[in-house]
């Protein structure tokens, strides 16, 4: 069977901004029987992330991320639908997922490395498995559980960075639910600022491209900020974290402005930063979603409910076709997604 898989054609170097030519387009022939414990998958979606920048370095910086090979298939997020199998635990027609999915149109898979899963959970918008209700919502709802100390009742103000990315736009929506006052988000756009506030309920929000980060924070945060999602890390956390209350916490989930730098992960903060956290007794601690896998089936049933009662909506950028991998990649890196972007497949 003839297939079309994306390469890694180049690497962009450790300090720089991917390209799309860094990716190409191939041809690839798959063997035309299944060996035992083999599946023949067509592919639906596929996820592009930022953890992915790392795995363009041949150094990937940290431990639990593999470098990609040149020439070699890409893999990241998919989800597919199962074709013919050699498996006893898939069987054809069944929805699967993996976090090691090549980026190819079909794939022969090991059935032991995918997840079945039920079309319902998510209403049978299956591009949710790699968002909402999947490593996305896991991250935006486990990193507010276990980091973020929100409480009902409490009076809390969170402050998200990336808040019109796929996790941040979770990641306050939860913040809400799980009972903090007020929520202000910080994006790189008018028409992200106009989506957190008017379509998914955040109280304020920040376009840091155009507006004074310090002096808007000033103004939508009267009582300060109590918890921190930091996507971004950089000047912009910087700065939120200079407004924070003592007692405060940053979840540190992720740090974009700095992933096309050569610098370790995470980051080193500014001794005017350090100051800030260690003054204010603030805590600021790594979230690694991967560290809390015992709690996914009830996370992602939390988060299947709150979607499928739309008390979590859910934005997403869908792309067409395998060709533009690289290309939608590209343009998640430099904030041209609202919401989790997402590339289909096949229908
Ligand atoms: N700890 C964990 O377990 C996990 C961590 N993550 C991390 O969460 C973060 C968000 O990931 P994800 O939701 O998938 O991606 P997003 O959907 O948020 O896409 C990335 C966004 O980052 C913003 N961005 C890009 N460059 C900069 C910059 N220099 N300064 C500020 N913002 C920038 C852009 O939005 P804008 O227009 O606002 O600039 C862009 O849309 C990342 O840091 C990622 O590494 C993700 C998954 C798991
Ligand atoms: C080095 C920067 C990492 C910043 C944090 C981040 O984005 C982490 C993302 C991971 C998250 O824990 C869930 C994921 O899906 C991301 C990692 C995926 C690991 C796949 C490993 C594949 C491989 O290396 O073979």
């Amino acid at each position: 069977m003839q297939v079309q898989r994306v390469v890694l054609n180049s690497r962009p170097g450790k300090n720089g901004a991917p390209v799309p030519e860094n990716f190409r387009l191939e041809e690839t022939t798959l063997a035309p029987e299944l060996k035992d414990g083999e599946v023949l998958v067509r592919t639906l979606y596929l996820s592009v992330d930022p953890y992915m920048r790392c795995r363009m370095n041949e150094d990937t910086g940290a431990e639990y991320l593999s470098p990609w090979q040149l020439s070699e298939s890409v893999d990241g997020g998919g989800v597919g639908v199962v074709e013919s199998s050699r498996c006893t635990t898939c069987a054809e027609g069944d929805v699967v997922t993996s976090f090691n999915w090549p980026w190819q149109t079909h794939a022969v898979m090991a059935g032991s490395g995918l997840q079945k899963v039920d079309p319902q959970l998510v209403d049978g918008h299956l591009s949710y498995l790699l968002g909402a209700v999947g490593m996305t919502g896991l991250t935006a709802l486990l990193g507010v559980r276990e980091k973020g100390h929100v409480t009902k009742g409490a009076n809390q103000t969170m402050v998200v960075s990336g808040a019109a990315g796929a996790c941040g736009s979770l990641a306050g929506q939860i913040g809400r639910l799980d009972g903090c006052v007020r929520v202000v988000g910080i994006c790189g756009s008018d028409e992200k600022c106009k989506a957190l506030v008017e379509d998914l309920g955040f109280s304020a929000a920040v376009n840091y491209r155009q507006e004074d980060v310090t002096a808007k924070l000033k103004e939508s945060c009267p009582d300060g900020i109590d918890v921190y999602f930091d996507n971004v890390g950089g000047a912009i956390s910087d700065t939120v974290i200079a407004q924070m209350n003592n007692g405060g916490h940053v979840i540190l989930c992720g740090q974009i402005s700095q992933y096309n730098k050569d610098v370790p992960y995470p980051p080193p903060l500014s001794d005017e930063t350090q100051e800030n956290l260690r003054s204010k007794n603030i805590t600021r601690e790594r979230f690694m979603v991967l560290n809390y896998m015992s709690k996914v089936d009830a996370a992602l049933f939390e988060l299947s409910q709150w979607v499928k009662s739309a008390q979590i909506k859910v934005l997403e950028t869908v792309v067409n076709g395998i060709e533009n991998m690289g290309v939608a990649f590209c343009s998640m890196m430099k904030g041209g997604n609202i919401g989790k972007q997402i590339i289909k497949i096949s229908a």
